[in-house]
């Protein structure tokens, strides 16, 4: 099958977070069984050039239609992993994609939406025919619209499009001057609530209900966000609109690209491992103590490694910081932030405890420090209030770190409870609490903590159940493939 995937990021090219890890891995899978598979993606100017191999013009003077006139594009050809990629440059005055960093721009729809229309632009001219069009998540959303509104009459008429989306939070909501913008000119027709109309801000377009209306299947990355979405506030909105098309709405569990993240052959680490020489992981903890200047004792190490959002439960990480501290373990934090407080919040933390031997902030993006970080604590802590997959607890599961969680979407769907599960023991891999305050972290965190004091060799067991689990791409793909093959023409 002919697949093309379009979206804003895919690792390790262009990744802000998990999106770019699982259009990267999904990829890999298709492609590794058989499938013709290609990522377009913007060429951004704070991309990782040293990932993308033979990087060369591939199509030159693309010029694609844009508010009611036409902007001259250039698309370069690379292999990034040995997936074939493309990427479009526009020569536009706007400067799309040359800012220097991926998102947080107030004409962000306006960049994603022309990225869009040059993608489909990009077939059309270029004669890609693909069965299928995967796109993800709101930046990429008006694809299946200008598909079928647009492109089919031109010539794109065999092309059927699965829409991923992987955080409800982020709709794309925008005012109706897009609309003109991309050439979806009958602005009453797009703007009605029927169809794309924003239904709580009048006048508005959303971008990820217009994804919803016209691809030919939508998914979500986990079976329970697919309820939480649909049925609680969870879904930001998008209740109703995914109950009318409930048809050909599903969750799927994300994976995890088990070469990209394998202890056994991460070039990152000091020493690899695997679930029979787990001792050896203890190495990676001096490495990591050494490289973050905390002091070599005999205590718990644990982590958070993620963005510092609202969604991540950034006050419970703040806590389990200093919960962490108190009952004597050690701390490491890595994360970025885009809101401005929540990043200044995480400064003033590092400041106030920089001189602590027992923990360390590192604020910003740190590719090779997420892998020593997650092959070197024991507890990694993941206290969403909302998390439509979360692959960090899943990458912390194949190092055999133990994840301590909230209870909700995907998180729910991968880790289990050592003391409160109904699965076997041998089952059993992490923590797990419900509620989202400071004493149902301490319910899980007290005794993950406690594990690994009191009980060395039933936290060892816990590690290893966890790295017996199979959260790699092998299963998931499948269901991407039957719903390919259910909407391919
Ligand atoms: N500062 C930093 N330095 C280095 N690496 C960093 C980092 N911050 C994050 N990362 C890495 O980015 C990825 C984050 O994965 P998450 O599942 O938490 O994704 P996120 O919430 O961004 O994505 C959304 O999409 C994904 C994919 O569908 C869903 O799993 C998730 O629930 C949803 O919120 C991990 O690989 C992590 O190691």
């Amino acid at each position: 099958m002919k697949i093309l995937m379009v979206a804003s990021e895919c690792a390790p090219v262009a990744k802000v977070g998990g999106l770019g890890d699982v259009v990267h891995g999904l990829s890999r899978e298709l492609h590794q069984r058989g499938h013709d598979v290609a990522v377009i993606l913007p060429k951004y100017d704070c991309m990782r050039y040293d990932h993308i191999w033979d990087l060369a013009i591939s199509y030159e003077n693309l010029w694609v239609p844009w508010n009611g006139g036409v902007i001259n594009c250039t698309i370069w050809f690379g292999h990034v992993d040995g997936l074939a990629s493309y990427f479009i440059e526009p020569h536009a005055e706007e400067q799309f994609f040359n800012r220097g960093t991926y998102y947080g721009f107030w004409d962000d729809a306006h960049r994603f939406g022309f990225f869009s229309r040059a993608a489909l632009e990009f077939m059309l001219k270029a004669n890609l025919r693909p069965d299928i069009i995967h796109t993800h998540d709101w930046q990429t959303a008006l694809i299946p619209v200008m598909l079928y509104e647009i492109y089919e009459s031109l010539g794109l008429d065999r092309q059927r499009v699965c829409h991923t989306i992987h955080n409800f939070k982020h709709q794309g909501t925008t005012g109706r001057d897009l609309l003109y913008a991309t050439g979806l000119h009958r602005a009453d027709y797009f703007g009605d609530v029927h169809c794309m109309g924003d239904d709580f801000t009048p006048g508005a377009i959303n971008h990820t209900k217009g994804a919803i209306t016209y691809a030919n299947f939508v998914t979500t990355v986990s079976p329970k966000h697919a309820f939480e979405a649909r049925h609680s506030d969870q879904g930001y909105g998008l209740g109703h609109t995914l109950y009318r098309f409930q048809d050909k709405f599903g969750g799927i569990l994300n994976g995890l690209d088990y070469d990209t993240w394998n202890p056994m052959t991460d070039p990152y680490l000091r020493v690899h491992y695997d679930r029979d020489t787990l001792e050896r992981k203890s190495d990676n903890k001096q490495a990591l103590r050494e490289r973050l200047m905390l002091q070599q004792v005999y205590k718990p190490m644990v982590a958070y490694v993620g963005r510092l959002d609202t969604q991540k439960g950034v006050h419970l990480i703040r806590h389990a910081l200093f919960r962490t501290l108190e009952m004597g373990g050690q701390f490491v934090l890595l994360g970025a932030a885009s809101e401005r407080g929540i990043n200044d919040d995480f400064w003033h933390l590092k400041n106030d405890l920089n001189d602590n031997p027992d923990c360390h902030l590192e604020i910003g993006f740190d590719e090779a420090l997420a892998h020593q970080i997650y092959a070197g604590v024991d507890l990694f802590v993941v206290p969403s209030l909302f998390e439509p997959c979360g692959l960090t607890q899943m990458i912390a599961l194949r190092y055999g770190t133990v994840p301590v969680v909230r209870q909700v979407g995907g998180l729910a769907d991968t880790v289990f409870d050592w003391n409160h599960s109904d699965l076997p023991l041998s089952k059993r891999n992490g923590f797990v609490f419900e509620e989202a305050s400071f004493a149902g972290l301490e319910s899980a965190l007290d005794r993950g903590i406690a594990l690994w004091k009191q009980d060395p060799h039933g936290f060892q067991m816990l590690m290893q159940a966890g790295m017996r689990y199979d959260y790699s791409w092998r299963l998931p793909v499948e269901h991407y493939l039957n719903i390919y093959r259910y909407i391919r023409c």
